[in-house]
């Protein structure tokens, strides 16, 4: 008997202990590194409470930090562990180390577990289609977006002959993502309706799978991914582009080569031109497929917010509407209201708006965010190891320079007149200018790459509201909806209806 038993025992006994080491070992890895730097809310002791402060009011708790320690480093208790905000002028300091050095990619891929959802994916090729070839050609688009946006607001929005409430969510992530689809596919695929439903609904996916895969283990996260629908999504998405796309990529083949007729001009012809270039054979098909899901979800869904803010912003501010429409029909008198490149600089009054809307409801309140990919030594002597996602605490308004004017204040047309002082002025103020003073789309060389795109179509959508429609909130409140936070990113009330009404 007592010789049967003892295997059984030692066996029950060595799984027991290796449960124990296994468990222990998986604790000490995920406990949380914690760094020498006060937390926010730190007397209250209830971390679940700052959790959930965190993930629904984090623009009060970072104002809070930048109340209580002003100039000094602090940590903030996350739902993924304590979290190091820097103060603004850090940013300095950040932006002397390269890419490779301290990413930005790294840590919005890390934030959304990016290995999972696919966005873990760093492009040169994507890259440069945005920084160079999409800048570099952004003048000749107006024409073609405008046109886009106007058969988007003819064929998705009611007649509006009478007071019309719009869903801005709904109907501008169409606008924006039809819009910008006519740069980044072409026509006709701009007009596919599947091509645009999957090129949204894939952002979409990765954050609601990202943070769904979040709530398991990271030891399970590669058999768990298989119980969250969203990342069967993902990969559906990812399928589901490369399908759509490649009838157009067959088509683009079969053209005869005519070196009289240009090339296409559009993300499509950039990434292969670049991929050529470079002599990069890994890139195919699917990688071109996959970069068009990873550029519309860095494009569409921040653009669209922005325009929803200015719009709410427009809404509870009617004085604006007159001084805006009067500058669209000045700038555009001599082509006869049709809208050609140059006029969009010149409507300065629009940009200031923008930019003060942008300034009120920026994307998030930590735009500055970097992964060390080596350690980095802050020039107060903080030590961030390699591996550690720092952010700044970029929004905070009463660090505005005192000649912009009481920085609380809704002024529309500050940066208007900010740059009217002088010609250096009249580029420092713009709303695609990313300074240390304006960080909303980041700061130094991996600012966003795709501002000044974001910056035409914004104004592009704008100007055809303002030159078509009369605009109020239902009821006839004048106090625009107040925003939404979920963890640092600001945004817009989705429950709010905007009445339009045809001019
Ligand atoms: C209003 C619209 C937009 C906002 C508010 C916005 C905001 C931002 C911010 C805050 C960053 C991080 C910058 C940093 O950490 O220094 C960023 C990066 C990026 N954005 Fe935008 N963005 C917008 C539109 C676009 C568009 C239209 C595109 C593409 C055409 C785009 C492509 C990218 C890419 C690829 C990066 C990563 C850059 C890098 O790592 O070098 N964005 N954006």
């Amino acid at each position: 008997m007592t010789s049967l038993h003892l295997p059984t025992l030692w066996a029950s006994a060595l799984t027991a202990a290796t449960i124990f080491i296994v468990a222990s070992i998986s604790r000490w890895l995920r406990k949380p590194k914690s760094f020498n730097v006060p937390i926010v809310g730190a007397d209250s002791g209830d971390i679940n409470a700052l959790k959930a402060r965190y993930v629904q009011e984090a623009d009060n708790v970072l104002r809070e930090g930048y109340e209580r320690f002003k100039d000094a480093i602090f940590q903030v208790v996350t739902p993924d562990g304590p979290r190091v905000f820097l103060p603004r002028k850090f940013a300095h300091d950040l932006k002397e180390y390269n890419r490779h050095q301290a990413s930005g990619m790294k840590a919005l891929a890390d934030r959304h577990i990016g290995h999972y959802t696919t966005i873990d994916h760093e492009s040169d090729i994507m890259l440069g289609s945005i920084k160079i070839d999409l800048n570099r050609h952004l003048g000749n688009f107006v024409g073609d977006v405008e046109h886009e946006v106007a058969y988007c607001f003819e064929t998705q929005f009611p007649p509006c002959h009478d007071w019309t409430p719009i869903d801005l969510h709904d109907k501008l992530l169409r606008v924006v993502s039809q819009a910008s689809a006519r740069i980044f596919v072409g026509y006709p695929m701009c007009r596919n309706e599947e091509w645009l439903d999957c090129s949204t609904k894939f952002a979409l996916d990765v954050m609601t799978g990202g943070e769904k895969l979040k709530l398991w283990h990271p030891y399970l996260r590669p058999v768990a991914q298989y119980f969250v629908p969203e990342m069967t999504q993902i990969r559906g998405d990812h399928q589901r582009a490369l399908e759509l796309l490649l009838p157009e990529l067959n088509r683009r083949l079969a053209e005869p080569a005519n070196p009289d007729i240009s090339p296409r001009n559009d993300m499509i012809q950039w990434m292969q031109e670049r991929a050529r270039k470079m002599g990069d054979k890994s890139f195919n098909n699917k990688e071109l497929a996959n970069l068009q899901m990873l550029t519309a979800t860095a494009a569409i869904h921040t653009t669209r917010l922005a325009l929803i803010h200015a719009l709410y912003d427009l809404a509870a501010r009617p004085e604006y509407v007159e001084p805006l429409r009067n500058e669209i029909v000045e700038v555009t008198k001599d082509s006869k209201g049709v809208l050609q490149k140059q006029h969009l600089t010149q409507m300065k009054m629009l940009d200031s708006f923008m930019k003060e809307s942008q300034r009120h409801s920026p994307p998030s309140v930590a735009t500055f965010q970097r992964k060390a990919m080596v350690p980095i030594t802050l020039s107060n002597g903080f030590h961030v190891p390699a591996g550690t996602i720092v952010q700044c605490n970029t929004n905070i308004l009463d660090e505005a320079p005192a000649e912009w004017g009481d920085p609380h204040a809704f002024d529309g047309f500050r940066f208007y007149r900010l740059r009217g002082r002088s010609p250096e002025d009249a580029n420092r103020f713009q709303f695609a200018s990313p300074t240390y003073d304006s960080m909303q789309f980041g700061f130094g060389r991996d600012a966003c790459p795709g501002r000044f795109f974001a910056s035409n179509q914004i104004k592009i959508i704008l100007a055809y509201v303002l030159s078509h429609y009369d605009i109020k909130f239902e009821g006839g409140a004048t106090e625009r909806p107040r925003n939404f936070m979920f963890e640092v990113n600001v945004l817009a009330d989705p429950t709010k209806m905007v009445l339009f009404k045809r001019i």
